[in-house]
């Protein structure tokens, strides 16, 4: 039985360099951004699971016994390190009533919890009866990592109420974090609900939204960078829905019709992640102008790339020639297709150029704002400890 109420939070990242290239093995370098999905997670007293997940349009609630005798029939092997198969989310999507090939944001963010759900109370005890209400500050579908924020989230939340992991959240303190150990088994539940929502997904968003700060990631190994400088990135949302999904599988089709033309592009964006950590290590923490040509360069040398494995769109070719006219580089994020793009701001970038910038892509329709990169991983928090807009969104009940 599940006796506490809890709030905990994930944030979302920029990957600055080795999108999709990852998913094949390259190096990505990606960090952590200051906007973070919230989960509320309360005891539900009558025999229930309820979850709330009003970013997506999804109340449901389910008798825990229905879920035991579910999770029966689905399969007794659940654990971190299997993958979901394709009869387990088949059997999934039958019990709530998803079409078989149902790609909505609502049906992908049920089956997630669904099956984390299931498996991780079938490898630590009996499903909890639990309240679940999570509350996001990403776009979602935007290439900022919105659905590894909620798989974090979630298993972070279901190992916790499982008592699989510890409440490190005591009396008096405001926040509080996991132990490594314990966030690596976050990590590796947060990889299946990333697999659900995804199909394919390299790691590297769970990776971030689980330790965060600035991550060197490269076929599950996760290195944190030895030293990142204070680096001003405009973002903006071009507001093109896509799927990561489907662009992931689209990378995979193109590799596996050309393989002799795309595998050196992606030898290529590897060759870029590398440049870029060494130039970020290198950097004072408040860096001069002249470490930056490089580091434009490099975003614009990815940018095509990134075109060529058919990732591109035409909103975010504007969005480069927007920036371009005001002297600035940018690139998408993320898995493309529209969604958003990153801009690199120099120190001397004066305020009225990039006032100037921002001016012409809200004219396009876009919306942008400036960021902090580098924000915490993970997080228990205390209610005195939110700030009023997510304590509002987290009081609706
Ligand atoms: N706040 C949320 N509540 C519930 N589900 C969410 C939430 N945020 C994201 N999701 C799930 O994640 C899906 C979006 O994932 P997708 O990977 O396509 O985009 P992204 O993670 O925002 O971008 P990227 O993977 O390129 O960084 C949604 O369709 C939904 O199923
Ligand atoms: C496109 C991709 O490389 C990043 C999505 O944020 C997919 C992945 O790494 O899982
Ligand atoms: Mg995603």
């Amino acid at each position: 039985m599940w006796e506490r109420s809890l709030v905990l939070s994930a944030p979302g990242k920029v990957i600055l360099h080795g999108e999709h290239a990852v998913v094949h093995g390259k190096v990505a370098l990606a960090v952590a951004l200051n906007l973070r999905t919230f989960l509320r997670l309360r005891p539900c007293a009558e025999g229930k699971v309820c979850v709330r997940l009003p970013g997506v349009g999804v109340v449901r609630s389910w008798d825990t016994s229905s879920l035991q005798a579910l999770r029966r029939g689905v399969a007794a092997d659940f654990d971190e390190s299997k993958s979901p198969s394709v009869e387990q989310l088949h059997t999934l999507k039958e019990f709530a009533g998803i079409a078989a090939g149902a790609s909505a944001p609502e049906s992908l963010a049920t089956l997630a919890f669904l099956y984390m759900c299931l498996a991780i109370s079938a490898k630590y005890g009996d499903v909890p009866n639990v309240d679940i209400l999570v509350w996001s500050e990403l776009p979602t579908g935007a290439g900022l990592g919105s659905s590894a924020a909620y798989a974090v989230c979630l298993a972070a939340a279901l190992l916790t109420a499982c008592r699989a992991i510890s409440c490190p959240l005591k009396e008096g303190e405001s926040t509080a974090r996991w132990t490594e150990e314990e966030l690596t088994l976050i990590n590796s539940w947060a990889f299946q609900g990333e697999r659900v929502i995804h199909g394919n997904p390299s790691g590297v968003d769970n990776a971030v939204g689980t330790w965060g700060g600035a991550l060197r990631y490269q076929s599950g190994k996760i290195t944190p960078l030895k030293r990142v400088p204070m680096l001003r990135i405009l973002l903006t949302n071009t507001k093109v829905p896509r799927s990561t999904k489907v662009l992931v599988a689209g990378v995979k089709e193109k590799i596996l019709k050309f393989p002799a033309i795309m595998n050196p592009v992606l030898d290529s964006i590897d060759a870029i992640s590398q440049e870029c950590q060494s130039v970020l290590e290198a950097m004072p923490a408040n860096p001069s102008p002249e470490y930056y040509p490089v580091l434009e360069e490099l975003f614009d040398i990815n940018q095509h790339h990134l075109n060529v494995i058919g990732v591109g769109h035409p909103s975010l070719d504007r969005l480069c020639r927007v920036t371009a006219s005001h002297g600035l580089h940018s690139k998408l994020t993320g898995a493309g297709g529209g969604g958003c793009g990153i801009t690199l701001l120099r120190p001397d970038t004066s305020p009225l150029a990039m006032e100037a910038a921002k001016r012409d892509l809200c004219a396009c329709g876009f919306e942008c704002w400036e960021t902090n990169i580098g924000a915490p991983g993970v997080t228990l928090h205390s209610s005195s400890s939110l700030n009023a807009e997510v304590l509002h969104a987290l009081s609706e009940s």
